[in-house]
């Protein structure tokens, strides 16, 4: 049995786990996984439960489908064998929204300088980039490649060897990588304390907390709330404060699947409705993908030397990205999440051979 064999590792770690976990079939072993992270899910599994009711109340684990379908009911939120509906809306990744990012009018740019940065014994580059308002920009790279250090440097809270003199003064919110919160008080004295303007803000209200599901842990003690919960109030805080640029490091960590949608799409409608900018780290590949209208793809040696490319579009960055995992991916026609082929498959050798290893119809 593996329980979340994804946690914090990166997309190719990721897919290793998968792969290992799955030569443990060949010995005629039975192996049970909870996962997650979507895409990982459909690369490592045959067969799928999911798992639906209200949380801390009850739950039903639906009989076995095959991945596809299995997936499938989950985003759709209905069962069709058994006629019911167990979701009021369905889990689509239109990625027509973020295809449509050229009609969004942005009227501000930012720019930042090529800056360096060595820690201990490793060295990152950071090339030069513009990025707008009404724009997430992702990053893309293997652990230890130097994500975090770009973020702190952006935020001002690690200052970079060469081009620190030209880096742009702005007004940033930071949702670090690990929340520990000191805190001592309820979810709400937290939020009335730190965010209290976008906290009694009733669009506020309904674009993000209300979806983040805070109401059922709005009284509870912040320091008794488990890893999801604080992730949800990490991001409330982090969206509630007023700043030009906002910094999120994996977002998806400790959340469930469905959270990660919901967390995806409130992320997604406020920088887009806010007029802000964001910068997003994030190695869940299916939420990566809806949030990005841009990617940063790091090149280079993990823990040893890095560099950050400039800002590129989703696809030419994802199958830059994914090149250099020896990855291909498709998108499933009924709800266009993204799926990884599977190594040496006849749509992994199609893909690899003509260079498009993102998204090549199905
Ligand atoms: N203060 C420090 N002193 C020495 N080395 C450091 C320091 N901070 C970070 N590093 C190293 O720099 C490299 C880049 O770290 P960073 O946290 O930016 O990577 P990352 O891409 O965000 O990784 P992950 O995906 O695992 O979060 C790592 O090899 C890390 O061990």
């Amino acid at each position: 049995m593996f329980d979340e064999p994804s946690s914090y590792l990166d997309v190719k770690q990721r897919l290793n786990a998968a792969r290992m976990i799955r030569t443990l079939l060949d010995s005629n072993t039975y192996v049970i996984a909870v996962e997650h992270d979507l895409s990982v899910l459909d690369y490592l599994s045959d067969f799928i439960c999911c798992l639906y009711g209200v949380p801390s109340v009850y739950g039903v684990v639906t009989v076995p489908s095959p991945v596809r379908d299995g997936i499938n009911i989950f985003l759709d939120g209905f069962i069709p064998a058994e006629n019911m509906r167990f979701r009021d809306e369905s889990l689509t990744f239109k990625i027509a929204e973020t295809a449509d990012a050229d009609v969004i009018e942005r009227s501000k740019t930012f720019s930042y300088p090529a800056m360096s940065k060595k820690l201990g014994s490793f060295e990152l580059d950071i090339e030069p980039g513009e990025f707008s308002d009404s724009e997430i920009i992702v990053f893309l790279g293997e652990n230890g490649t130097g994500k975090t250090t770009f973020v702190k440097m952006l935020a001002g809270k690690l200052e970079p060897d060469v081009g620190k003199d030209k880096i742009p003064q702005l007004n940033v919110s930071l949702k670090p990588q690990t929340i520990a919160p000191k805190f001592q008080g309820t979810v709400r004295m937290l939020l009335l304390k730190q965010i209290k303007a976008a906290f009694m803000h009733p669009q506020f209200q309904t674009d993000v907390v209300k979806p983040m599901s805070l109401d059922n842990i709005i009284d509870q003690d912040v320091q008794t709330l488990s890893g999801g919960e604080l992730q949800r109030v990490a991001l409330v805080l982090a969206l509630g404060k007023p700043a030009d640029v906002y910094l999120i490091d994996e977002p998806s960590a400790y959340l469930d699947s469905e959270q990660r949608i919901i967390a995806s799409k409130v992320i997604k409608r406020f920088i887009l409705h806010s007029k802000k900018s964001a910068f997003i780290i994030e190695h869940d590949i299916i939420m990566a993908t809806y949030l990005a209208d841009r990617v940063i793809v790091y090149e280079g040696q993990p823990s040893v030397k890095a560099t950050a490319k400039r800002p590129q579009s989703l696809l030419t960055g994802m199958n830059a990205f994914l090149a250099t995992l020896e990855v291909t991916m498709r998108r499933d026609p009924t709800n266009f999440r993204p799926r990884v082929n599977k190594l040496n498959s006849i749509k992994d050798k199609e893909q690899k051979g003509s260079g498009d290893y993102f998204f090549l119809g199905d």
